[in-house]
């Protein structure tokens, strides 16, 4: 079978106090994401959001349904972003062929009854997906980084300075939930999301990439006044409660996917906290 799957529960955030190193890691990390020629993928109780990595070799990879959906295909009821990880290559969407170079993102709405991941004609294919449940049947669409709302936010005095690209964000395309975005930290910077927020009104997932493989980020999470860490490896993810800052130090520059679904579609409705206030 090409698909496999997991479920993780929802945590409360008074029980994930008392978690040493190892509990954390199972309740919020996932680590392998990305294996040849499968689809792979995570069902968080977190706004159901399904965090997901296809990576196609051999041949093409189907999104098949998988049992907790109930559904005869996988988007029946649910929307899907996927952002293109690595070499450039094509998805098939009812048919269509959609080519998505490195970086670039691709909307499909509900009700679409095929998708379809190819491999790459050279170099290594990696598309990375978030799926939450949706309401209404939304037109796929295609974003280019040219498209994508662009902030440049942070200084590299505060090694912070990173460029945002929300692709799948409201001023771009619709969805009913789904937002998702791209942010490259800037050559010496390594702070992301610094200062840091949260967001009560929506669940967050990242996906760290671009990070050289012997190197590590250190994401920062827990409420603001409780704070933890995990040591996270290039494409590796984090499930970010919505109790939960998400930020994260690295040991090199990197980049990341940051995709949200839950109440609203406010990227900016968002609680930041000072860095002094962090415990
Ligand atoms: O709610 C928004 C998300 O946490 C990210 O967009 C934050 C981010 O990319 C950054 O500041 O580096
Ligand atoms: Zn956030």
């Amino acid at each position: 079978m090409s698909t496999q799957y997991t479920t993780r529960h929802a945590i409360h955030p008074a029980d994930s106090k008392s978690y040493d190193t190892t509990k954390l890691r199972e309740a919020f990390l996932i680590e392998d994401l990305f294996l040849q020629d499968e689809v792979r993928m995570v069902y968080t109780l977190y706004d159901r959001l399904i965090v997901g990595g296809a990576q196609p070799a051999a041949g093409p990879l189907q999104l098949e349904t998988i049992p907790t959906l109930r559904s005869e295909n996988f988007l029946d009821r649910r929307e899907l972003g996927i952002i293109n990880i690595g070499a450039a290559s094509t998805v098939t969407v009812d048919g269509k062929v959609i080519s998505l170079q490195n970086k670039e993102a691709l909307y499909i709405g509900k009700g679409v009854k095929e998708v379809i991941f190819h491999p790459a004609d050279s170099g290594k294919t990696q598309f990375y997906f978030n799926s939450a449940p949706a309401h209404h049947a939304y037109p796929t669409k295609k974003v280019s980084l040219e498209e994508a709302e662009t902030v440049e936010l942070g200084s590299l005095e505060n090694s912070n300075h990173r460029i945002i690209r929300k692709v799948l964000i409201n001023s771009v395309v619709e969805t009913c939930q789904l937002q998702m975005g791209l942010t490259e930290l800037q050559p010496g910077s390594v702070w992301n999301t610094m200062p840091a927020h949260t967001h009560d009104r929506r669940m967050e997932a990242y996906l760290y990439f671009d990070l050289p493989e012997d190197q590590v980020v250190s994401h920062f999470m827990g409420e603001p006044q409780e704070t933890r860490h995990l040591f996270v490896k290039n494409t590796q993810a984090v499930i970010s409660p919505p109790w939960s800052i998400h930020s994260g130090a690295g040991t090199a520059s990197y980049s990341f996917i940051w995709g949200m679904a839950g109440e609203n579609l406010d990227y900016n409705d968002m609680d930041k906290v000072a860095p002094t206030d962090l415990k």
